[in-house]
């Protein structure tokens, strides 16, 4: 394998909206060619031609072709549903040798599970939980390698999904808590956007006026935290006057339970990558008695 992002050849499995903030990360921040990159989907190949036409992509819908590309990839990432993971991983059995690099995206799929799909404990696989984010470069990935990745293959990988926003590198099981974390966690800031904004509207505000004003507020209070180092309560104690409308508004949040909410919520979506990875395992050993 060569030793830099820009040189090597990269080939997606599953075209969704995943490898897409992938893709755009690695061509936009990480100096990918998009002719570097292969892309195959299960169906739909309109959305390979779509992804292309914006990203200069490469992809095929002879089967032979394909399988040669996937072989000649030096990293390979599974991108498709975690459905669909032990079948994709399967069908890759044949076409992976060890000198290549696995990176799965899919949620709660195990480093473990993973090799047992190859029937190959010595393939280097990198486990990694990206975010849409990843698309403008904002994204936070976790990332956690398999024993048989060396220092050369941990660099790329990293590289990969620096080029896409932040990385942190842990131990496998706390993927999934990253999983609640960072991976579920740009949907529940929308979810609280959607509601601030329809406090905004039925306030009296406009839809349009109530989401242009949420918008700024939510990136303004990530900048305030980014650039000041200060912590999130410290920052919240500042806007908080004593007796004033924010004291407020908190105080019916805390009486609603809102921060217990959301802790618990993290912990559920953590929880819930276990089960589909463990759903996933208890599937795969199943077929194989
Ligand atoms: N959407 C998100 O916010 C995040 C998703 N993920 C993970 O990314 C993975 C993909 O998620 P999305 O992109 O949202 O899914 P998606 O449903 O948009 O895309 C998956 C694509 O894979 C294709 N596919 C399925 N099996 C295939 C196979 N054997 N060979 C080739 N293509 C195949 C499907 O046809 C589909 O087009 C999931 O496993 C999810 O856990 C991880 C972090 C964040
Ligand atoms: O909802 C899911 O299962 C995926 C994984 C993290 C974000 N989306």
């Amino acid at each position: 394998m060569s030793n830099t992002l820009a040189s090597i050849n990269i080939a997606f499995i599953g075209a969704g909206s995943m490898a897409e903030a992938v893709i755009r990360g690695l061509i936009d921040k990480g100096g990918v060619q998009g002719e570097r990159i292969f892309v195959a989907n299960r169906s739909n190949a309109a959305r390979l031609q779509e992804l292309q036409q914006t990203y200069g992509i490469r992809y095929t819908q002879d089967e032979a072709a394909k399988e040669q590309a996937i072989r000649q990839a030096d990293v390979v990432v599974i991108a498709f549903k975690p459905k669909d993971a032990a079948e994709g991983v399967r069908l890759l059995r044949g076409l992976l040798n060890e000198r290549q690099l696995l990176v799965s995206v899919i949620a709660g799929l195990s480093i473990e599970t993973i090799s047992g799909l190859l029937e190959n404990p010595r393939m280097p696989v990198v486990r990694t939980m990206p975010n849409t984010s990843s698309t403008i470069g904002l994204g936070a990935t976790g990332i956690s390698f398999s024993a048989a990745v060396n220092a050369e293959q941990r660099q790329i990988a990293t590289d990969m999904f620096r080029s896409t926003g932040i990385v942190s590198i842990v131990d496998e099981p706390l993927l999934d808590t990253v999983t609640g974390l960072s991976g579920s966690g740009p949907a529940y800031i929308y979810f609280m956007m959607e509601a601030m904004i329809e406090g905004g509207v039925q306030g009296g505000l406009n839809r349009e006026e109530a989401r242009r004003l949420t918008v700024q507020t939510v990136l303004g209070a990530a900048r305030m935290v980014e650039t000041t180092g200060e912590e999130p309560a410290e920052l919240r104690r500042k806007v908080t006057s004593p007796n004033g409308t924010t004291q407020a508004a908190l105080e019916l949040m805390a009486g609603r339970g809102f921060s217990e909410t959301v802790t618990q919520a993290v912990l559920r979506s953590a929880e819930r990558a276990s089960e589909i990875g463990a759903a996933i395992s208890d599937s795969v050993t199943s077929q194989n008695k």
